[in-house]
């Protein structure tokens, strides 16, 4: 122990991920809520604490960070520069390459977790892929038969929606999303469980079809984020579902990085 290893952070509107590499072994993984004002001593406080308490001994010599939250990026890097005395990686900057460009409308970003899905799905299924991930956004992303991205679908988060229902209207409560045993609820919980867990299923095999219609060639359907796997227990559209693989994205792209150097 104690060579260089890789920090990958996975920067997301609500939460941001971390996870310690040893080459293309995995090492342990952390999540803290996201928040722009955090400082770089702050993360680093919260990071020592938990490589002691996990007895991890990582010596982080490289950094590579996903952020869909552009103001955080700062902070981040400076955890990088000062603390593991290394220049991050940034996806969807100037300096990090990726193996495929995407092809979109001439001025558009793309985000940078979508493209890190892209490239995972692809080292791993193949091109003719559809990636679904269930973040603060639910996104849909098209890979095209040689692995770029070419666009997709970007709906409300599953969270979002149960938000804004309770926001919206007085007498419904906050509740978790869930698999409701039966489709017609008999309380106010479970109508609104009904409401947002088939309602997102219907969302999702309509989307699917929809974008399967528009292309030439079958498309397998890759589904990723914390909800996939209750998702998955709706339909039987997924192929697989895969809680790293923004991860996988991010070792896979440093790695070409370092190779194409
Ligand atoms: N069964 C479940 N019920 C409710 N929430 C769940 C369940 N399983 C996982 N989650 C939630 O999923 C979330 C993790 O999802 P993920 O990391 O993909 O997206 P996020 O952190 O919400 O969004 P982003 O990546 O955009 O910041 C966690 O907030 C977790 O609370
Ligand atoms: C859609 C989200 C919020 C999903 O995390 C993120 O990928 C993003 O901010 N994207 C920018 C717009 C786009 O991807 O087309
Ligand atoms: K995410």
């Amino acid at each position: 122990m104690g060579c260089g290893m890789l920090l990958a952070i996975d920067c997301g509107n609500t939460n941001t991920v971390f996870s310690i590499w040893n080459g293309a072994k995995f090492i342990a993984t952390w999540r803290i809520a996201t928040d722009h004002k955090r400082t770089a001593d702050e993360y680093l406080v919260w990071l020592s604490s938990l490589l002691m308490l996990t007895k991890t001994e990582a010596q982080i010599t490289e950094a590579i960070i996903s952020s869909t939250v552009p103001r955080v990026v700062f902070n981040l890097r400076v955890l990088c520069d000062r603390y593991f005395n290394c220049r991050p990686l940034v996806v969807g900057k100037p300096g990090c390459n990726l193996p495929v460009a995407p092809r979109v409308d001439q001025g558009t970003t793309v985000g940078p977790d979508r493209l890190v899905n892209t490239v995972a799905g692809f080292d791993r299924h193949g091109g003719n892929l559809i990636v679904v991930d269930f973040g603060t956004a639910t996104t849909f992303d098209v890979v095209d038969h040689d692995g770029a991205y070419v666009g997709g679908v970007i709906a409300p988060g599953v969270n979002l929606s149960l938000e804004a229902l309770h926001m919206a209207a007085a007498a419904l409560p906050h509740i978790d999303v869930a698999k409701p045993a039966k489709a017609i609820g008999t309380n106010t919980v479970a109508c609104m469980q009904s409401g947002v867990y088939w309602g997102y299923i219907g969302l999702i095999e309509g989307i699917v079809r929809a974008v399967r219609r528009e292309r030439e060639t079958p498309m397998n359907v890759i589904a990723t984020g914390g909800l996939a796997s209750l998702f998955a227990q709706g339909t039987e559209l997924f192929h697989k579902v895969e809680d790293d693989l923004t991860m996988h994205g991010l070792v896979l792209i440093n790695q070409y990085n370092k190779e194409t150097a």
